[in-house]
């Protein structure tokens, strides 16, 4: 690749992280502080573009853009920008539920090769509070028909949080 090509690859595309109606815009740094940058920092970026809500029974979802710098298996998000997400949104998911916590395990199964440059959907679901033990549900998708990845994330609250 000529290096002329690797600068249209990286232009700076516009990119439609809209929520659907009845999901409110969730602000993640006024609950957990700014140190989501990994996932979320650089919302300009050509990496992840992320932007959160909560539906109205305060479900977490995201729009996400997997940007051309998530590329693993050519034209595709690499696995571990796709756990990254799924690491964030799903320990996310319980800090917004009001469980303080990091993420103690994290099952990951991909399910289908995600393009890059295409905006996902991700939704998570609270299935159980044990003790300290919070399990959060969540899957990528884009439509009904194509799902990319489901994962299954084991929460441990933090004591004295
Ligand atoms: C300097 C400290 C800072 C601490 C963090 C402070 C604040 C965080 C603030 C903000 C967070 C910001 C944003 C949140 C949004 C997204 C989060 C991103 C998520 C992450 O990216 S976060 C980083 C990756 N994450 C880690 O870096 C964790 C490393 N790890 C540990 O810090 C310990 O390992 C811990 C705390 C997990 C447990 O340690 P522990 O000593 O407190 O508790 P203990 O071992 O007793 O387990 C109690 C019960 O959980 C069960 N249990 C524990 N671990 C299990 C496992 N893996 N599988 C199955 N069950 C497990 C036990 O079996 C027992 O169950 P039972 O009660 O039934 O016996």
């Amino acid at each position: 690749m000529s290096a002329s090509n690797r600068v249209s690859d990286t232009a700076n595309p516009s990119v439609d992280l809209s929520g659907e109606e009845g999901w409110n815009e969730f602000d993640a740094p006024s609950l957990v502080g700014d140190s989501l940058r990994f996932v979320s920092g650089e919302p300009d970026g050509n990496r992840f573009r992320t932007r959160y809500y909560r539906d109205a029974e305060q479900h977490l979802h995201a729009r996400i853009w997997f940007g051309p710098e998530t590329e693993g298996p050519p034209g595709h998000a690499h696995g571990g920008s796709i756990a990254a997400v799924m690491d964030e949104a799903l320990g996310l998911a319980a800090w917004a539920a009001g469980y303080p916590i990091v993420v103690g395990n994290l099952n990951v199964s991909f399910r289908a090769m995600l393009p890059i440059k295409k905006v996902v959907t991700l939704e998570s679901q609270v299935v159980s509070v044990e003790g300290r033990k919070v399990m959060i549900h969540g899957k990528l998708f884009c439509d009904e028909e194509t799902v990319y990845a489901e994962g299954q994330c084991l929460c441990i609250t933090i004591p004295g949080r």
